[in-house]
């Protein structure tokens, strides 16, 4: 039921920037666009191929793999939507922030439900996969491993609740590392650089550090002091760096993962 194909065709229910990300991850990776359908008022330039209805309705046969990829404030109200287009025993993935496996269950009664936390590399397959199954289904696992390989890196999560963890480091995660790549280069215009040479300086920067850091056997932590001379330019930036960053990052990463754990209670109509 996970080998997506012209006959299985997954069908997202959803596909604005976390859903297109898959879907052109997908595609990149050589699956043919006629094993998607996109079920979304507002998508645009869909790649060719690739089915598209603007309304539930619309859809005609039911689906047996579905990934929802609306907002999570929105589910209350297109639940009935889904469970009219979706088989009575499909595998329903979810991206949405928060939104917990009891409340799918409940608005998706017999369906498989697999939460999954995502990122926006998925469209170059470098996406962090965070996974959460209620049941242990050993087979059901493999198949959404197998199927979600070309996006990225597949990880089990076995407390529902660290979803939100996840969610906050490595959903959320790109923003807060583009805010750092940002702060690199302004900070080097306001020394004197010019904005695009310093913002290309950032980018190179941060590029070369994280492929080093996965390359390399070494951890973050040793890289940084094979950087760093004793009485040099780095200790120098690092005396400053260190004396905030751990505390800010620990803050914004708690405030990411306090809004999942909102987003999980019904909405106060
Ligand atoms: N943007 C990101 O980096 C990430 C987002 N997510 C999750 O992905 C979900 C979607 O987020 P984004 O893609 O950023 O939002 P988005 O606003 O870009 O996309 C949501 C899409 O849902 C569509 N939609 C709204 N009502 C609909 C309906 N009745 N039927 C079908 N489609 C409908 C919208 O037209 C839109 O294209 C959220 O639940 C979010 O928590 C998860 C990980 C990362
Ligand atoms: O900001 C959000 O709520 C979503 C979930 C993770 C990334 N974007």
């Amino acid at each position: 039921m996970t080998e997506i194909s012209r006959d299985n065709p997954l069908l997202f229910f959803g596909c604005g920037n976390m859903g297109r990300a898959m879907l052109d991850g997908w595609i990149a990776a050589g699956i043919d666009p006629a094993a998607f359908i996109v079920v979304d008022p507002m998508a645009q330039a869909l790649p060719e191929g690739v089915r598209h209805f603007a309304d539930a309705s619309m859809a005609g046969s039911k689906a047996r793999i579905a990934l929802v990829a609306v907002k999570p404030q929105v589910f209350p109200q297109i639940s009935n939507e889904l469970t009219d287009i979706v088989a009575g025993d499909a595998i329903v993935i979810s991206v949405m922030a928060g939104v917990r496996v009891e409340t799918l269950r409940s608005a998706l009664p017999g369906r498989k439900i697999v939460r999954l936390m995502p990122n926006l590399a998925a469209s170059l397959g470098k996406s962090p996969l965070g996974l959460f199954e209620p049941d242990g289904d050993a087979q059901l696992r493999a198949g959404i491993e197998k199927c979600l390989a070309p996006l990225g890196t597949p990880v089990w999560i076995n407390e529902e609740v660290l979803m939100d963890a996840v969610t906050a480091l490595a959903g959320s995660g790109p923003a807060f590392v583009y805010r750092f790549i940002d702060a690199l280069a302004k900070a080097g215009e306001s020394l004197g650089l010019n904005p695009a040479v310093s913002a290309t300086l950032a980018k190179a920067t941060v590029d070369g550090a994280v492929d080093l850091a996965i390359a390399s056997d070494a951890s973050p932590e040793e890289l940084a002091r094979r950087v760093t001379s004793p009485g040099g330019t780095t200790a120098a930036g690092l005396e400053v760096l260190d004396g905030g960053l751990q505390q800010l990052i620990d803050a914004t990463l708690k405030a990411a993962r306090d809004r999942g754990v909102d987003l999980s209670k019904p909405i106060e109509q």
